[in-house]
């Protein structure tokens, strides 16, 4: 059974929302530093459409298929696992992207490392208006929307906006482990060139994400081909798009390169506030500033049950039957009290990862060190 909060999805309620605003002040300690670029989706951005996409029962589909079939019927099933690579930065935006890594890349606020991740920058969005701008832009987001085949924005955990991976080279450890996502969408962008590098490679597990952590479980490993397959990037300014909370995936150790594996990952939630939201608290809470972390996680969770309300104030209709609406109550409160539990601590959504060293679950990331 999945844990994501939602309904009896029997019912195809429909609550479209547009994107939560970001926070009137950034969080003390990631102010935002000034910039002398902006984010322009014709400099920026140069997408070209994936060649295909896998669904969630592992099908091969060209993406012409795939969003053929959603044109014709906007109810077919929007069950994207993850798309093949695809452009979707042009030179310039990799360079831009490059640069805002750079200035930031000693802030040690940002920076954390810990057995999970070697090291990642994370709140690049709160410190960079052209890192937030991207991730909230328009023209981003109907593509990304496209490819879903459901309407989604970025996340409403601002943290989650433009995070960096970094694989230093010659490391034996992965630049991140098995794990399958604390939040429903990602767009991995690579922002490094890896032509010609030996590993630094993202792999995906071919079965679902319970089946896939037993297989790793009795192996150690999942075999390639069958059980996993590795994603290859042409080069900086390709993406992918998955449903990570749904597939297991890591990236490889770089075991050679021209330079260091920069990845950044954009994070994105479902605009319909009946759709799910796997969205999980306690890693985020483990990992970012306490304060921050909370707010912000209240902040998403608030945006959906607004939404909720909103449903019955616009669609709730007169008659004997109040199942309609005692349900929405019901979905709404669950994913309050859900939150309340969550940040007064008296629950943990953890959802872990796969430690290769000890060849089981991880259930903490262990205290992030700052590096
Ligand atoms: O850096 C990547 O290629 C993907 C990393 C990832 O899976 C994550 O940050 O959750
Ligand atoms: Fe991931």
């Amino acid at each position: 059974m999945s844990s994501s909060v939602g309904f009896d999805i029997k019912v195809q309620r429909k609550q479209v929302m547009e994107p939560i605003p970001y926070v009137v002040n950034s969080p003390t300690g990631f102010d935002t530093v000034f910039e002398e670029f902006q984010f322009d989706p014709s400099v920026h951005l140069q997408y070209e459409p994936p060649s295909h996409v896998i669904d969630l029962n592992f099908n091969k589909i060209p993406f012409s298929e795939w969003r053929k079939e959603h044109l014709e019927n906007q109810n077919c099933a929007a069950n994207l696992a993850f798309t093949s690579p695809f452009r979707i930065l042009s030179d310039e935006g990799v360079k831009v992207l490059r640069e805002v890594f750079e200035r930031n890349k000693n802030n040690s606020k940002l920076c954390q490392s810990d057995d999970r991740t070697p090291l990642r920058v994370r709140g690049l969005g709160h410190v960079s208006k052209f890192v937030r701008d991207i991730n909230r832009s328009n023209e981003l987001q109907a593509i990304l929307s496209e490819m879903a085949r459901e309407g989604i924005c970025a996340h409403g955990v601002p943290m989650n906006y433009g995070q960096v991976n970094v694989g230093h080279i010659g490391g034996d450890r992965p630049v991140d482990a098995w794990h399958i996502d604390s939040l429903d969408f990602v767009m991995v962008m690579i922002l490094s060139d890896m032509s010609g590098a030996d590993g630094g490679e993202l792999q995906v597990a071919l079965k679902d994400a319970q089946t896939a952590k037993r297989q790793l479980s009795t192996n150690g490993e999942l075999a390639s081909g069958e059980e996993m397959m590795t994603v290859a990037y042409p080069g900086a300014g390709y993406a992918i798009f998955m449903q990570g909370a749904k597939i297991l995936h890591r990236v490889t150790a770089v075991k050679s390169a021209k330079e260091p594996r920069i990845s950044m990952v954009n994070s994105y939630m479902r605009t319909n506030v009946f759709g799910a939201d796997n969205t999980k608290f306690s890693m985020f809470e483990e990992i970012d500033p306490k304060h921050v972390a909370a707010v912000e996680f209240a902040r998403q969770k608030s945006w959906r049950v607004k939404g909720m309300m909103d449903y019955i104030i616009n669609h709730a209709s007169y008659g004997e039957d109040r199942t309609d609406v005692l349900n929405v109550l019901n979905g709404a409160i669950e994913e309050l009290t859900s939150t309340r539990e969550l940040l007064a601590g008296r629950k943990n959504d953890a959802v872990g990862y796969f430690d290769e060293k000890t060849k089981s679950e991880a259930m903490r990331m262990t205290e992030p060190k700052l590096v």
